[in-house]
Order: structure tokens, then sequence, then C-alpha cells
């Protein structure tokens, strides 16, 4: 999806700029754009309107409750991952009864949670999960809804930290036998057999590889149909790509459209996406303030206030996030390595990049609204950052800082 309309120190469509909100909530802090959320959410309903649909956010990409809480108002479901998650979700005032629960170790408590809020599925993804969720609803006098999660065992492309459908990787269930599964799953009276799911991984930035496992999933559609188990939804997980550095990965009206031609003899089935970065990765900025500049015989170092625990991808997987001054100066140009604090050589947010900079500036580090505070830490005792919605001309305060002593709370000395 594309980027918020950000330039020159001026945020979004609306006339906020970075500098008063560094100024006011201080720096490391992620802002996001309410307007942006919204447009691409939907983009995704949009696309699927003439056909029945339910988009459910990926809340693990960004969940902050202001931020679910836009969605839940658009009518978004969720797609959720924890016991955590779905009491996040309900925080937020999202619709349990659009909540779809992935995750290869759903715990029993979990489980229980799910049953007692009337979630709208569990995303199996393997056979002793099924049988628990199989007793864990027969002892609670309910019955669960699922679906089979099946690993197609499709090359989706992308890093392999996030390559979820391959047959190495631990998701889901192999199509051979997902089939007897689903038989089994038919007889028993504490379930519901409802659909079957995917999601073969993260930043795909081409269609084909959701095409293959939509066939592997049509094919399967058709095999239980022939032995009477009629399914009333297909799920096909998230990882739509976002452009972090001039991929073009398609808009989703383009990727709907290249799926529904191949859906045209399913009108009933209701079609699940789970799309999580391509909702939020663009919708969201981080902002950081240049400590320090410093220079060996080898490199330029910009020294920034953010670090790996604040934004961990570039450490984690090389990615590669634009990273730009807010405000345009007269600083000599140099190729730096983007630095933070932590005691790491993998703590770097950018390396080798164009930067006219000096101490004090403000750098805006791009596409952070995915994947950011989500996956931050407190490591090197450092407290995370604040997050900001943009809503209008208006900015809130979405979290807070942390304080340092909310690191240590729950800890104790012992004699
Ligand atoms: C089951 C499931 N659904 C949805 C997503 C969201 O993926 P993305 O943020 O790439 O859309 C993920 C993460 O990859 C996932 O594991
Ligand atoms: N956290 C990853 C994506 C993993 C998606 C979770 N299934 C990223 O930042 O790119």
């Amino acid at each position: 999806m594309d980027h918020f309309n950000y330039s020159q120190n001026r945020l979004f469509a609306e006339n906020v700029s970075c500098t008063d909100i560094a100024e006011q909530y201080g720096t490391p802090c992620f802002v996001y754009s309410r307007a942006t959320i919204e447009r691409h959410f939907l983009a995704f309903t949009d696309a699927m309107k003439s056909h029945p649909h339910l988009i459910c956010y990926a809340v693990k990409a960004n969940s902050n409750i202001a931020v679910l809480n836009v969605l839940a108002k658009m009518g978004s479901g969720f797609d959720i991952v924890s016991g955590g998650e779905l009491s996040r979700v309900v925080k937020a005032g999202g619709d349990p009864s659009k909540v779809v629960f992935s995750g290869v170790g759903k715990t029993v408590e979990e489980i229980k949670l799910g049953l007692d809020l009337g979630i709208k599925c569990f995303n199996v993804e393997s056979e002793a999960e099924l049988h628990r969720i199989a007793d864990v609803a027969a002892a609670e006098g309910k019955v669960a809804p699922i679906s089979i999660r099946v690993n197609p065992n499709v090359d989706a492309g992308t890093h392999p930290y996030i390559s979820t459908g391959l047959k190495e990787n631990k998701f889901g269930i192999e199509l051979e036998q997902a089939l007897p599964l689903f038989e089994w799953a038919h007889c028993q009276p504490s379930l519901s057999v409802q659909g079957v799911d995917c999601h073969i991984g993260s930043q795909l930035t081409e269609i084909s590889p959701f095409l293959d496992a939509l066939d592997a999933l049509i094919a399967l559609i058709d095999r239980l149909a022939d032995k009477g188990i009629e399914l009333s939804h297909l799920d096909l997980g998230g990882g739509l790509g976002v452009p972090y550095n001039g991929e073009a990965p398609p808009h989703p009206s383009e990727y709907a459209a290249a799926l529904m031609k191949k859906l045209e003899r399913f009108p009933q089935l209701t079609i699940i996406f789970e799309p999580g970065r391509a909702i939020m990765a663009n919708a969201g900025i981080m902002l950081t303030k240049v400590e320090y500049l410093k220079q060996n015989a080898e490199k330029n170092f910009c020294i920034v206030d953010a670090a790996m625990n604040d934004l961990i991808r570039p450490a984690l997987y090389s990615a590669w996030q634009r990273i730009e001054p807010v405000v345009k100066t007269s600083a000599e140009s140099k190729v730096y390595d983007v630095v933070g604090p932590i005691c790491e050589t993998g703590d770097f947010i950018g390396k080798e990049r164009e930067l006219n900079v000096a101490a004090g500036d403000l750098l805006a580090v791009r596409s952070a609204g995915a994947y950011g505070f989500t996956m931050s830490s407190n490591y090197n005792s450092r407290p995370r950052a604040a997050e900001i919605m943009v809503d209008g001309d208006k900015t809130h305060l979405i979290r807070q800082r942390e304080t340092v002593e909310s690191l240590w709370s729950g800890e104790q000395v012992i004699d």
C-alpha cells in the first residue's frame, strides 16, 4: 500500500508538524495516521464488495487499542494469535464474533476464553490442537467453530523467517492430512466445521503464490463437498506486501480481482483476508533524534535515540526502511550507518544511507506502522516509545512513553 502523505515536516493530508510532535511527546515515538488506516482498510472492503467477505485485521502488526478501535468502528474483524490479543480486541470495542484465532500453540485457557467470548473461528494448526479444542468445548458444554489451516507447500518468495507455507515450516497441516481431520471433526458434536484457511507468509510482492495456495484450497473444498462437508468460509490469510523501497506489490483491488476470478463458482462462500502490514506499515512513521555524529577511518555513524529495541526489523530481517531528515538542512551530505545506543553491532536502523544531517536533527523512519512498536522490547532497560495518532489537525497520545520505574514494577529483591 502507498505511503501516507508525508513531506518536509508535514504529516499526512493534515497540516501537522513532525517537529511539534517530537517536541510535545519526545523521541523516539511512533506516529500513525487515522485517515491512512481508514483508507487502507477501505481498499480491502471496496475490492471485495461484490462478494461475501470479512476483513480480519492481523492484530500482531499493530495492537494499540486506539488503532484497533479505529478499525472496529469500520466493521473490521480481527485475526489474533493469543489471549492477550483477544483481550485487546474486546477492550478496543471489537466484535468477538468477527475474530479468527490463529497460531500453533493455543493453550487450554486461550481456547476457553475464545469459547466464552464467542469468537468466529479457531484456525486449527495440528491434529493435537483439534483434539484439545474438541475436548475443551465438550467439557464446557459448547460447540467450537473451527477451520483447518492447511500448509499448501507454496514458496511465498519472501524472507525465510516470515515464510510460513512451506513443508518445513511449523504452520498448518499438510494437505494430505487435512481431509481425514475434516472428516473426523465433522463427526464431533463439540465441533462445528466452518472453513479452511492458510497463510503462506508475509511481505509478498507477487500474486502468483496466493493463486497457487488458493488452487490447493479449492481442490480441498471440492473433495470435502464430495464427502458431504460444506464449508461456509475460505480464509486466505494475510501477507500482501507494501513498498518499503520501490517494490510494487499488487493493490488490494488487483489482488482481490485475481483471486475472485478463481472463486466465481463459490458465490455463497465468505472470503476472509487477514491483512496486517498492508493496512498499517505505511500508515506510520517513527521519529528519532540525532544524538551524535561520529567518524572513524572506515565509516560515518549517525547515532540516534531510537534503537533495535524500538524497531527490530532491520536487525532481525536486514529489513530496509526509508530514513529521511524531517527538515532539510544545509548540513554536508555523507553516507552514514544510522545506529542506536544499544550494545550490539546489530543495533542499526539503516546502513549506508546518504543523509544531510547534523546533531539534534529529527529523522523520520518510514513504513514503521506495522511490526514496529509491537515487536519492541525493553532491552538495555530502555523504556518503550510513545505512540501518537494524528486525526485531522489533532494529535492524540495513544500510549505514553514508559517510565524507567515501570520497567522494574513486578520485580523484587530477595533476602
Ligand atoms: C496467520 C497470520 N495471519 C495474518 C498475518 C498478517 O500478515 P501480514 O502482516 O503480512 O499481512 C500473519 C503474519 O504473517 C499470520 O501469521
Ligand atoms: N514481524 C514480521 C512479519 C511477521 C508476520 C507474522 N506472521 C515483519 O516485521 O516483517
